[in-house]
């Protein structure tokens, strides 16, 4: 089944919004989009919407994989995407990298 919505923590909607955050790293229940896929995107927090993505491409990667570009991409560091990973998905390998552009906010 396609996700229908998804959501951030508020504290990435600044960089979601400026273009300097332009994938997103899930797990396998929150990587079911496609390409071209049109999506509205709230805050996890409180569900307020902000803006609506269209999905580029969809792409397993491992933890083990993750580099500097994907890093880069979140705008982080490697370690601290890696934390990051850590604290949301604790113990998860495998990775679903969703690269999205900003259609509307
Ligand atoms: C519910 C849930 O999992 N929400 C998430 C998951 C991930 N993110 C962000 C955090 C990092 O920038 C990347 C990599 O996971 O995606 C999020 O904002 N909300």
């Amino acid at each position: 089944m396609l996700l229908t919505k998804i959501t951030f923590f508020e504290r990435f909607e600044h960089d979601i919004l400026s273009g300097t955050k332009t994938i997103t790293l899930r797990d396998e229940a929150e990587s079911h989009v496609i390409t071209g896929q049109i999506l509205p995107v709230s805050t996890f927090e409180t569900d307020r919407w902000f803006c609506d993505i269209q999905i580029i491409d969809v792409t397993p990667v491992k933890l083990t994989e993750l580099t500097e570009m994907h890093a880069k991409q979140e705008n982080m560091t490697l370690p601290q995407l890696r934390d990051v990973i850590a604290e949301i998905y604790p113990g998860l390998e495998q990775l679903f990298m969703i690269r999205f552009r900003i259609l509307s906010q």
